[in-house]
């Protein structure tokens, strides 16, 4: 499948500073990128090189093909979310605001107000369509925010921190709504401290670590890679001198739960110690994204 968006080594520089440094991505139908990375690593700097707001100083980006630098009108095909709620217009009431980005973005008047009031209503934003954004809760202007990069139905979704700062409840909506978001086939490249929303939301995952991509992987590869060969063991009541005694012997560490780094074959070897005592739970340990990320760039 063609990617929707696809940048090739995009570099910027600040100075001296090498903010990105040969950052290239794709992005298909359907997919959710995650672009992770610590302060001052280089995402947004990158992001807005993608959104055409700032000028990369060699490399290419392309929108379904079109490059958004020469050919300014591809632009339609993206939506950003970037620093938050600030690309709202305040003193203009949400519905004013949808239809002002739609109608820039080449719906017709019409069609931008219906689809306007259809997403303020899908998102519980209905009866505040006509308060002046300004007067809107911090999390209700995030939520517009949202809602202008979407209300030209672009097939590209750049969305910077989309559920950070709003409560529960409406974290959850937005989590739900960037899945639904991709189950209709955009292309979305999420880029957040959350590694949790990552972790629950990408297909793919990408570090960038000084300007550089220095990780970029499927996401269940990514994690099965990184929990490696180590199970965790859980046994009902207490355990016999013994038994403890020869599972040391065999590398378990731990005092329950116990945890035993081996191959499947091992395993068996442990659980024969174990024998005929209860077992309450053995499972191959997981990685998280957390773990992942600090050992990929935590301690560089
Ligand atoms: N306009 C600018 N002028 C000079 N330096 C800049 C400018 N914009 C960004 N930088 C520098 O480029 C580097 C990358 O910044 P960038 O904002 O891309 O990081 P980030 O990964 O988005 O970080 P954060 O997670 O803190 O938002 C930083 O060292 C930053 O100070």
């Amino acid at each position: 499948m063609e990617p929707l968006l696809w940048a090739q080594g995009l570099v910027k520089r600040f100075g001296a500073l090498f903010a990105v440094r040969r950052v290239s991505l794709a992005l298909r139908p359907g997919e959710v990128l995650a672009f992770l990375g610590k302060n001052g690593a280089g995402k947004t700097t990158t992001v807005k090189m993608l959104a055409s707001l700032l000028l990369p100083d060699e490399g290419e980006v392309r929108l379904l093909g079109q490059d958004p630098f020469q050919n300014p009108w591809a632009l339609r095909h993206l939506g950003a979310v970037l620093e938050g709620n600030r690309n709202v217009y305040w003193r203009l009431t949400p519905l004013e605001n949808l239809v002002y980005f739609g109608v820039a973005r080449g719906l017709r008047l019409g069609t931008a107000r219906k689809r306007a009031l259809a997403l303020l209503e899908e998102y519980g934003l209905l009866e505040k369509a006509h308060t002046e954004v300004r007067h809107l809760s911090r999390g209700m202007q995030q939520k517009l925010a949202l809602l202008q990069a979407l209300i030209h139905d672009p097939e590209v979704l750049l969305l910077d921190e989309p559920t950070l700062g709003l409560d529960v409840e409406t974290a959850l909506l937005v989590r739900e709504k960037v899945r639904a978001l991709a189950q209709s086939g955009k292309a979305i490249l999420l880029t957040t401290h959350q590694l949790e929303v990552a972790e629950a939301l990408a297909d793919r995952i990408a570090i960038i670590h000084r300007g550089e991509v220095v990780l970029e992987e499927e996401k269940g590869a990514l994690l099965a890679r990184f929990a490696g060969d180590h199970y965790v063991l859980e046994v009902e009541g207490p355990l016999p001198g013994a038994v403890l005694a020869r599972l040391r012997a065999l590398g378990v560490e731990g005092e329950g739960p116990f945890l035993f780094r081996g191959d499947g074959e091992a395993l068996w070897a442990v659980l024969d110690a174990l024998k005929p005592l209860p077992l309450k739970r053995v499972a191959k340990a997981e990685a998280d994204l957390l773990e992942i990320f600090l050992k990929v760039v935590g301690h560089a």
